[in-house]
């Protein structure tokens, strides 16, 4: 690999009104092992961040401790701050599921249950008590407009979701994250299991929906990217190395580790 100099750091960072999201000296361990070292990182409301790095860089663990979904896994503890709101969500008094309500996620795979298509949006409305069937109605079209699936399935929407092609049970699951209203959508990889057109698609949907959602997005895909997004951050070995605008990043970026990882010409 060539001779990096890994302290080096370009980070950008917004005025306070402009922000969504941010987490201070955020670190992951999983068990004594620190995945994480401690990221300061702004998102900007009503944009589209990438976060970009090699495989094992910490994108997804990064990703899912925004919305504490590392809780789930026994042996990961998160420490430092996530700040969304005024409030840090990673203190252990907040009530996790109200702020899942509010930074919602898509995961890598589709995962729709195995209900209908109408079953699988109004599941979570449905558990926090919501029983008037207008009101339902509703947030199933509005949800699956904004997911640019509406007009395939309205004629459907009794019919089993995994009855749905790939790419349609990722807009389904975009459309079920939207249903509760949240502010922030993590997308975890969202087009990796889908052909190119359905990965279009979704590119297009995430276009689309940054008019009313914060989206932050982990890629493999460079392309994705330097086309879908309007940030991206650079991660490299638990850490965050460069992060700026994504065409600052792909054309002209502060360090010499980036630009060889977008080109390809890392190691
Ligand atoms: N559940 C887990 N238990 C233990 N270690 C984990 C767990 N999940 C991730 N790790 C470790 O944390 C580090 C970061 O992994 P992570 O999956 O977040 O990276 P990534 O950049 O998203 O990788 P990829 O692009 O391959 O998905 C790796 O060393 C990984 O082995």
């Amino acid at each position: 690999m060539a001779d990096y100099n890994w302290n080096d750091r370009h980070i950008i960072t917004f005025d306070d009104e402009k922000v969504a999201l941010s987490t201070k000296d955020l670190k992951v361990f999983y068990g004594d092992f620190e995945s994480i070292h401690g990221i300061d990182m702004q998102f900007e409301k009503n944009k589209i961040t990438a976060l970009i790095g090699p495989s094992g860089s910490g994108k997804s663990t990064y990703l899912r401790s925004l919305n504490r979904m590392n809780d789930t896994i026994d042996i990961a503890r998160v420490t430092g701050e996530i700040n969304y709101e005024g409030v840090n969500i990673n203190d252990t008094n907040v009530n996790v599921y109200e702020a899942r309500k509010c930074i919602g996620m898509v995961f890598q795979r589709p995962n729709p249950f195995s209900k209908s298509i109408y079953r699988n949006i109004t599941f979570a409305l449905e558990r926090a008590g919501v029983k008037d069937k207008k009101t339902l109605d509703e947030v199933v079209e509005t949800s699956l407009k904004q997911a640019a699936l509406w007009d395939q399935v309205k004629d459907d929407l009794n019919k089993s979701a995994l009855a749905l092609s790939g790419g349609q049970q990722q807009r389904l699951c975009i459309a079920r994250a939207i249903a509760v209203k949240p502010d922030i959508l993590l997308m975890d990889e969202p087009a990796s299991a889908l052909d190119p057109i359905s990965t279009m698609q979704i590119e297009e949907t995430m276009a689309d929906l940054k008019k009313d959602y914060t989206i932050i997005i982990v890629t493999h895909n460079m392309q994705q990217a330097a086309r879908s997004s309007d940030y991206t951050g650079f991660m490299y070995s638990g850490d965050l190395i460069e992060y700026d605008k994504t065409s600052k990043i792909f054309t002209n970026p502060e360090l010499r580790s980036t630009g060889d990882y977008v080109s390809g010409h890392f190691g």
